[in-house]
């Protein structure tokens, strides 16, 4: 058995690897595309907003002072213009949500609380209950010169907004990472092909893009290679050649057919560590081969997708800037109790239900069924206690 020293703790190797991981170039993007990237500045508001003090109703602009009124209705402002004049002591100006408020003016009347007749207003509910209600002061989301995005913050869609009501078309982002997927082994048949005998269909791949999808990036699947060390080599040189990550799926453990190292050897990578103190996903591998990074995921499907989750997506997120690219963590409470870890952290398939986590289906890197139904890793770290039902686990959200 190979000894426990011998094997990365998962949050070292994470570190070596974003360590390493080059930035992609920058580009300006319309604000429609940069959604999912990080910010590759910061993100500065060029007007104020709101730009002076707003309506946030429909009603009129008054003199808290004046209160309980009656007022004389001077003028009408809507949103989109701005007041063309001063009200004075007993004045209103009938308003509408969003329009700027007269000068002279801190508070607005809804419509609801007040009686029209001709010019003349009166209140006829309890009215504002305090100085400035329902007006929105100026720059009380933002003022000139505020950092709206941070750099390295993701693009998410309440900061696309953000951005443009700050006054931005574009925004700076990194480009997307052009990530190659080359599957290896003599028992994988293409999703769908008739399978010989001792065969199985390739899942990885597809599993794989699919992880990725909301990520920004082009994915090209490479196909399957066999387990022929020069045949390995040449595929791996021509699928770096083209891209910022190549990944290799399978081939990655002890095995007489596991090529895929010295394959990479041939080609003249770098290999910067290889076995990760987890489970599933020890045999994971992270080098470079030129400009390009590599990571060697293991074949078992569970493994690969967890090896994925855990260092494929974060790489791609620090290439693209990310100041956080790693999974973020939530603590949740255990639906059932979990045994003692030994020298590899676990991360067991799991289910959020009713604010608990219940670890779910047969835990075997080679059996799918159990991620299939998961929404959530457990991560119980290497050498941890037993725990008890309702003790609380981190987890990584997946679904
Ligand atoms: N003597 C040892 N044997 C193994 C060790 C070890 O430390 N010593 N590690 C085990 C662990 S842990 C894992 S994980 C696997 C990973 O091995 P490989 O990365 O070399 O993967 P393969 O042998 O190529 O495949 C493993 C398994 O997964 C199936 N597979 C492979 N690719 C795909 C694919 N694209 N889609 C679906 N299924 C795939 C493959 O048929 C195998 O059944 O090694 C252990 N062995
Ligand atoms: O990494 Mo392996 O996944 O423990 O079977």
């Amino acid at each position: 058995m190979t000894p426990a020293p011998s094997l990365l703790p998962v949050s070292e190797a994470q570190a070596r690897l974003i360590a390493v991981a080059p930035l992609l170039p920058p580009a300006l993007l319309p604000l429609a595309e940069a959604a999912g990237r990080w910010a590759a500045e910061d993100v500065v508001a060029r007007v104020d907003h709101p730009f002076a003090d707003l309506s946030a109703m429909d009603g009129y602009a008054i003199r808290h002072a004046d209160l309980p009124g009656p007022w004389q209705v001077t003028a009408t402002i809507a949103a989109g213009r701005m007041p063309a004049a001063p009200i004075g002591p007993g004045m209103a100006a009938r308003i509408f949500t969003g329009a700027p408020l007269p000068a002279g003016a801190d508070t607005i009347l809804v419509q609801e609380d007040a009686r029209r007749d001709g010019d003349r207003l009166t209140l006829a509910g309890d009215g504002p209950d305090r100085r400035g209600a329902h007006v929105r002061r100026r720059a009380m989301n933002f003022a000139a010169g505020d950092t709206l995005i941070p750099a390295g913050a993701r693009i998410a869609p309440a900061r696309i907004g953000l951005a443009a009501l700050g006054g931005h078309a574009v925004l700076p982002v990194r480009g997307r990472a052009r990530i190659a997927l080359l599957s290896t082994g003599d028992e994988l048949a293409a999703p769908g092909a008739p399978l010989r005998p001792g065969q199985i269909h390739a899942a990885n791949a597809a599993m794989i893009a699919a992880q990725l999808a909301a990520l920004p990036v082009m994915v090209s699947d490479c196909g399957i290679i066999a387990d022929d060390r020069a045949a390995l080599a040449r595929a791996i040189a021509d699928a770096a050649a083209q891209a910022d990550i190549l990944v290799t799926i399978g081939g990655a453990s002890v095995g007489d057919h596991d090529l895929v190292q010295p394959a990479l050897a041939d080609c003249g990578a770098t290999l910067d560590f290889w076995r990760i103190a987890m489970r599933p996903g020890k045999p994971l591998m992270a080098g470079q081969l030129s400009a390009t990074m590599v990571l060697g995921l293991p074949g078992n499907p569970v493994s690969a997708f967890v090896t994925s989750a855990l260092f494929l997506m974060p790489l791609i997120a620090a290439m693209g800037g990310a100041t956080a690219p790693l999974p973020p963590t939530l603590s949740l409470p255990l639906g059932e109790a979990l045994p003692a870890v030994g020298p590899r952290a676990d991360y067991l398939r799991g289910r959020v239900a009713d604010g608990r986590v219940f670890p779910v289906g047969v835990q075997d890197s080679g059996v799918l069924t159990g991620l299939a139904r998961a929404d959530a890793l457990i991560i119980r770290p290497a050498h941890a206690p037993a725990l008890p039902a309702g003790a609380f686990a981190d987890v990584h959200i997946i679904a």
